[in-house]
Parts: C-alpha cells; sequence; structure tokens
C-alpha cells in the first residue's frame, strides 16, 4: 500500500510541469506527458521552446518529383532490366537515393486494412487514460529511464529542448518472452496487428536492401542483408504529436537522421508534419495515407556500409494546432554485437574509406546521445581525406 502511494506520487509529480524542485534533483529528467500538456495549457511550456532560429518557419511545398518506388516491379526484374535490376524502379530508387535519401514504396503487398487495422490500435492505445499507459510506462518505479516502453525519450541535460511528442518504443524483433512483455496489451488488437505488421515488412525491408545493393554494384545482392546479422533488432516507435496551442514554437521531433539501416514509416491518415532536409531548405514529405504507400528512409549505418554511396536524410515533424499526428517508424538496425563498416566492394582507390568502423553496440550509444541534441551521430565518424 505505502508503495503504491508512492509510485502514484510520482507519477502525478510527472504529469504536470512542476518547477524543478531543489529537493527532487531530478524531477527535470522526468517531464510531463504531451498529451497531458497538450488537454490544459494555453502556451508550451519553456522546456519546449525552440530558440528562435530553430523553430519552423513555412516549409517549401513539396516537388511534384517526388519519388514513388513500385515494390512489385522492383523486386521483379523485367526483360528491358538495364542490370541493375527492376528496370525503370531501379532507376527511380536511384534517383530517390541520389537527391532524397527518403521515398515512398507502394505495390509493397501490405494489405490497407492491416495498415488501418494497426494506425487505429495506437490511437485507441494513446487516448486510454493514463492509469492504463502507465502500465507500459518507460519508468521502472516511476523515475528509472529504459527505452522501451511508453512516455519520452530520455532527457539528458537540464536545458535540453523537449519534442512535443510521447511515443511508445518497442523491441519487435527479436521477438521473444521478454520484449513481447513490455508490449501493451490494450486495446486488444494492437499486438496482433504489430506482429502481423512486422512479419509483413520483413519483405520490404528484403526487397528494398536487395534493390539498394544491386545499385550501389555490389556482386553479392545480399550484401546489406547479411550485414544485419543473426540477431539484428528491428523497433517500433509510435509516435503521438498532440495538437499544440503554438506549433510555431515546438518541434514534434526535433532535426535527426535515423541510426538504423533503413526505416520503414507508416504514418496515420491525412497526418501531416513530416519535413525532410535538402541542400539547406526543408520540404514537407506528402501525406501517403491515401495510396497507403510507406515511407522508406536511409539511416545512418546505411551511410557508413555504403561507404557515403546512400546519405541518411535530415528529417524532423512540426506539429498543428487542429490536429493530432500518429506514426510508426520500424527502425532496422544491425546485430549490437557486429561491427558497421563501409563494404569492401565500395572503397578503392578512387574512393578510400570514408567512414571509420564501429561495433554496433556502441553505435547506438552514440547515437542516442546525439539524438536528444539533434546532431548527426554519422558525422562524427567521417574520416577527412
Ligand atoms: O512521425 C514521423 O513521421 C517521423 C518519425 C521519426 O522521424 C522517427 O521516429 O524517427
Ligand atoms: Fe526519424
Amino acid at each position: 500500500m505505502e508503495l503504491s502511494i508512492c509510485r502514484r506520487i510520482k507519477w502525478r509529480a510527472r504529469t504536470s510541469e512542476l518547477p524543478i524542485m531543489a529537493a527532487d534533483e531530478q524531477q527535470w529528467q522526468v517531464p510531463a506527458l504531451v498529451q497531458e500538456l497538450s488537454a490544459t495549457v494555453q502556451e508550451p511550456p519553456g522546456r519546449y521552446v525552440q530558440p528562435e532560429q530553430h523553430r519552423p518557419a513555412a516549409a517549401a511545398a513539396p516537388p511534384a518529383s517526388f519519388p514513388i518506388v513500385d515494390l512489385g516491379r522492383l523486386s521483379s526484374p523485367s526483360p528491358d532490366d538495364d542490370g541493375g535490376g527492376g528496370g525503370d524502379e531501379a532507376a527511380k530508387l536511384r534517383r530517390a537515393l541520389d537527391s532524397w535519401g527518403l521515398f515512398q514504396v507502394t505495390n509493397h503487398g501490405i494489405e490497407a486494412s492491416l495498415m488501418d487495422e494497426l494506425m487505429s490500435a495506437s490511437k485507441e492505445f494513446f487516448r486510454q487514460p493514463l492509469q492504463v499507459k502507465r502500465e507500459f510506462s518507460n519508468l521502472n518505479d516511476g523515475e528509472q529511464f529504459r527505452a522501451e516502453g511508453y512516455g519520452n525519450d530520455k532527457v539528458r541535460s537540464k536545458d535540453q529542448i523537449l519534442d512535443w511528442s510521447d511515443r511508445i518504443y518497442l523491441k519487435v524483433e527479436p521477438e521473444d518472452e521478454r520484449n513481447l512483455a513490455l508490449w501493451p496489451k490494450h486495446p486488444s488488437s494492437f499486438r496482433d496487428a504489430l506482429h502481423e505488421f512486422t512479419v509483413r515488412c520483413r519483405r520490404v525491408k528484403r526487397d528494398v536492401l536487395r534493390a539498394m545493393a544491386r545499385i550501389a554494384g555490389l556482386d553479392d545482392d545480399e550484401h546489406f542483408i547479411d550485414q544485419l546479422g543473426g540477431r539484428a533488432t528491428v523497433h517500433a516507435r509510435f509516435n503521438c504529436y498532440p495538437p499544440c496551442p503554438r506549433p510555431d514554437l515546438v518541434m514534434g521531433i526535433k532535426p535527426h537522421s535515423d541510426g538504423t539501416v533503413i526505416t520503414v514509416l507508416l504514418v496515420a491518415r491525412g497526418a501531416d508534419g513530416l519535413q525532410v532536409l535538402r541542400d539547406g531548405v526543408w520540404y514537407s514529405v506528402p501525406s501517403s495515407s491515401s495510396t497507403h504507400a510507406l515511407l522508406i528512409n536511409v539511416g545512418e549505418s546505411m551511410e557508413v556500409m555504403s561507404n557515403g554511396m546512400f546519405r541518411s536524410p535530415v528529417h524532423r515533424v512540426v506539429t498543428s494546432a487542429e490536429n493530432e499526428r500518429i506514426s510508426l517508424a520500424m527502425f532496422y538496425a544491425v546485430d549490437p554485437e557486429r561491427v558497421i563498416e563501409p563494404a569492401a566492394g565500395l572503397v578503392d582507390e578512387k574512393r578510400p574509406t570514408l567512414y571509420k568502423k564501429m561495433k554496433a553496440r556502441d553505435f547506438l550509444v552514440g547515437l542516442s546521445k546525439h539524438f536528444s541534441r539533434g546532431t548527426r551521430f554519422v558525422d562524427t565518424l567521417k574520416i577527412s581525406p
């Protein structure tokens, strides 16, 4: 009884933006949940307000040529194949990789109904009362942070500007008892839909990585897939961006590039807000819900493995005063015990090794530090010519 009251008090402290108290030095590490703030405040608290130079000014309109790749055609080479596999689609993918590092895929074989079901189950999860969501909190005993679970990202310093979003972060592969224990049990459709989506996404990842190996000119189509290793991890990150009374002041997620090999992104119907940086300009990524396309973006591990041939794009999410945004990012990462390094086939006299190699486990540690600062970890691995 004592213990449960104590936990409740800690949790209450977390749900309102209390001033930092000397009596509780750790208070700043446990900020409010943004859903709670969204329902109660007229102005975002100071910790969420970006300095003027980082606020989201209006983004440029998306160019009409934003890349869309037909995955079915990409993975079944046609007679007019140019050697890159998948004919026209491979050429489109090559252009997408050279330009944006981010593209939509259609004809990916995942039913629209499964995608819709997973998005509605996620919405339903976030809509539940706090005490239900709390069962999956990413805080042990209300204060000890762990990556998996429901809540905020780790707060690393008192002056860190916080993102206007809450998230559920789950390890979906390897799918074992320990990881499954952290998956939400409510709503009842959540687990089944996530499991099914995880299984169906494997093929999407495989086909994209094969096509990328061919485009890179590697002898072995399976190179990038093999580099993931036997104990490769897949994390699912469900992002919830509640409406913000001042979208001009905050970031849903601050600029970052993903640390993955690739990320597969599923966005709920009609949810705008994702932007990608190119040549110093922010572009809105078109919302793809009507076509049930998936978005794919190159991660920093791939940037290293391809020796800089495929660049990982910096992206961010801006919020809206009216609409909530829900998205799911599936992060495909290298087995933590393996080393991430440029493919030997992509290193020669003309193109020397551009990135230092690093054990995937250490890479992850570096990444999470840089994520909270809004800087690119992969830049620290660059070898100057
Ligand atoms: O919500 C989105 O569309 C993007 C999310 C994202 O960039 C991430 O989770 O890494
Ligand atoms: Fe991202």
